[in-house]
């Protein structure tokens, strides 16, 4: 039976990196896969992953109907086995639910891929949906880390390496910012809510190491 999978996680977990890699099995097994994202960092209709792949991909737009999408191609001879979304937390609810009605009806797999929360802590539209309506939420196993060491589980929006609580709720970035830009910062639900960033972490007690010392016992550095 198909099914609608939500791998969630926060910012620079490796979401891209395995969405590339499920497309490279099933493609090497002769399936049939349609690739999706919205807002790439890397640029329209593309799908990148930090650890330097990349694939051409289809650009999701607020017009997009993925149950149409898929119907062309179907048109067109293609079997479409499955279908990979990348930022899923770009899509609106309606799209998501077109989405749901691909893998009952269709017999698709979908396999979506995105954050859950935004710079508040708040869900993304298309997030909330996929959690309501998949069959499977999959939270992935490469942990990203706060600076305390602790597993990161929130995304902070930074500007020089502070953290901002106002603005647009979608703004496209990474965790590597420079001076003055916008950027993100993954952080624990601890140092998320007293806005503390690794940046502001230091200037507040210079002499801290970054991770602590009983994180760095557990991860086995700092020695
Ligand atoms: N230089 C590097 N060496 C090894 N792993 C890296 C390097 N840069 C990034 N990564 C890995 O890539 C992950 C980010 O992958 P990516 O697919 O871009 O994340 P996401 O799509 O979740 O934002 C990081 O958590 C890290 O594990
Ligand atoms: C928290 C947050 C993030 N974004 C943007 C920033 C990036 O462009 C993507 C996430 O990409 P990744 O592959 O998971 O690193 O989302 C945003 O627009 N608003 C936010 O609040």
């Amino acid at each position: 039976m198909a099914e609608l999978v939500f791998f969630s996680g926060t910012m620079d977990c490796g979401k891209s990196t395995l969405a590339l890699q499920m497309h490279h099995n099933h493609a090497a097994r002769g399936r049939d896969g349609v690739l999706f994202t919205r807002n790439d960092r890397a640029g329209a209709a593309t799908i990148s992953s930090r650890l330097g792949l990349v694939q051409q991909a289809a650009e999701v737009a607020d017009g997009t109907d993925f149950w149409a999408e898929v119907i062309a191609r179907r048109t067109h001879g293609r079997p479409v086995d499955y279908v990979i979304g990348d930022e899923a937390q770009f899509y609106t609810a309606a799209q998501v639910e077109q989405l749901a009605r691909v893998v009952d009806e269709l017999e698709v797999d979908v396999y979506a891929f995105g954050i859950s929360t935004d710079f508040r802590a708040r869900l993304f539209p298309g997030s909330a949906r996929l959690v309501e309506l998949a069959d499977r939420v999959e939270v992935l196993q490469v942990k990203a880390l706060c600076w305390c060491g602790a597993r990161a589980t929130h995304n902070a929006r930074t500007v020089g390496g502070v953290m901002v609580v106002e603005g647009a709720q979608v703004v496209v970035g990474d965790v590597q910012a420079g001076a003055g830009e916008v950027g993100y910062e993954v952080l624990c639900r601890r140092h998320h809510m007293r806005r503390m960033t690794a940046a502001t972490a230091r200037a507040a007690s210079p002499s801290t190491a970054t991770l602590s010392t009983s994180a760095q016992g557990t991860l086995g550095v700092g020695a």
